[in-house]
């Protein structure tokens, strides 16, 4: 029996991917193992999946700001490494693909030192740290956006285009209406702050309630911890986080207002939704989602509100002009054409196998 070993993980953008291939893989007969972290999303969302053994390892986190715990993790680091070495010697796998993330790096290395191939994916424009690292030992890299080749090393990019879920194509606007409990006819606004929520967002968007609800019924995904019970009201859902639900919920939306996190605006760019992007700032990030966001408003698919220039106002402002001009967006969206990126990569990655 072959046999596949997924990494990846930190935030659900980094799973989503490895989410999608695993049924191609199970159909044909692979076995499946997962290596992510011990308490990460990886867990919830891969280890829950039937007949895919998760490992989990000990790991560390990159941080951009003083904490005691960078003085212990690269001791975690180095445990973690040690165990995803002694896990690939046991379980051999035919081929390790890696969706990148903090916890990848020591699977890779643990994978090269035991010579089994790894194939990477990138979905942001540019690497990510973890990507930058793993790709010496790497045969490949998978890459979405066409721009990212120019950034990747010795020619080892494949460009595939964005994988999306398969199930993300099958929802139903009327069933994600319905589950809102929305029976007005205004317009659906789909709020997303990424996979973890985001706080400046959140903020801004309810301080504007009232005025936007006469607008837009409006479905809120704000990540863990972030529901607010005080703020509920008919033409307002607030939900932490959604798994089987969300196709139906992005169906039903008119207009999308999100973080540029890659997997997200792809899948809202392949269900040609209007959207209004704000970025993670480069304070809080690499940048990379203000690049992900230029390259979508350069092809005209999407408005742009960097966070420094977030205000009430502002939002306003920029929603109903996006509103207005849904058709023209609708339009570029659907001149631009979205390949079978899911099974490029199954390819890929089972010509990585047999090398
Ligand atoms: C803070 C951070 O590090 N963000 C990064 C992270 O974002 P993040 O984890 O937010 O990643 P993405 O936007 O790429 O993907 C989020 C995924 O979660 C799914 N989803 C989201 C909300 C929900 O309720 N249910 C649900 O299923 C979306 O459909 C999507 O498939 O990875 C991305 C891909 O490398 C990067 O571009 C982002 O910069």
């Amino acid at each position: 029996m072959k046999k596949i070993m997924f990494t990846g993980g930190g935030s659900a953008g980094h799973v989503t991917v490895n989410l999608a291939l695993i049924p191609r893989f199970q159909e044909e007969g692979w076995s499946v193992d997962y290596v992510g972290s011990e308490a990460g999303i990886e867990r919830q969302l891969a280890g829950s999946l039937p007949e895919v053994r998760y490992h989990g390892i000990a790991t560390g986190k990159l941080r951009r700001y003083f904490s005691w715990q960078n003085v212990k993790d690269p001791f975690k680091v180095v445990k973690g490494a040690f165990q995803a070495y002694n896990l690939i010697r046991k379980e051999k796998p035919d081929v390790l693909f890696s969706k990148g993330g903090f916890v990848s790096v020591p699977v890779v290395l643990g994978a090269w030192l035991n010579r089994v191939p790894v194939l990477l994916h990138e979905s942001d424009l540019t690497p990510g740290l973890a990507n930058k690292i793993a790709i010496r030992f790497a045969t490949g890299v998978c890459t979405t956006f066409p721009e990212t080749e120019a950034h990747m090393r010795g020619g080892k990019a494949h460009h595939v285009g964005a994988v999306i879920r398969e199930e993300l194509l099958q929802g139903d606007a009327a069933r994600g209406r319905a589950f809102c409990g929305f029976t007005a006819v205004r317009p659906v606004l789909l709020i997303m702050g990424g996979s973890l929520g985001a706080r400046r967002i959140n903020q801004t968007v309810r301080s504007l309630l009232d005025e936007l609800t006469k607008t837009f019924q409006i479905v809120h995904l704000c990540g863990k911890g972030n529901v607010d019970p005080s703020l509920e009201r008919p033409g307002y859902m607030q939900f932490e986080y959604v798994q089987q639900e969300l196709p139906d919920l992005v169906a039903s939306a008119d207009i999308v207002l999100s973080r540029a996190g890659s997997n997200s605006i792809f899948e809202f760019l392949a269900l040609r939704k209007p959207m209004l992007l704000i970025p993670l700032s480069r304070q809080q990030s690499r940048g990379d989602q203000i690049l992900n966001a230029k390259s979508f408003q350069a092809a005209g698919f999407c408005e742009v509100l960097e966070e420094e220039e977030l205000t009430e106002q502002a939002l306003l402002q920029k929603l109903s002009l996006l509103y207005e001009n849904r058709e023209q967006y609708k339009a570029n969206m659907r001149k631009s054409e979205m390949n079978d990126a899911l099974t490029a990569v199954f390819e890929l990655i089972k010509k990585t196998a047999s090398k």
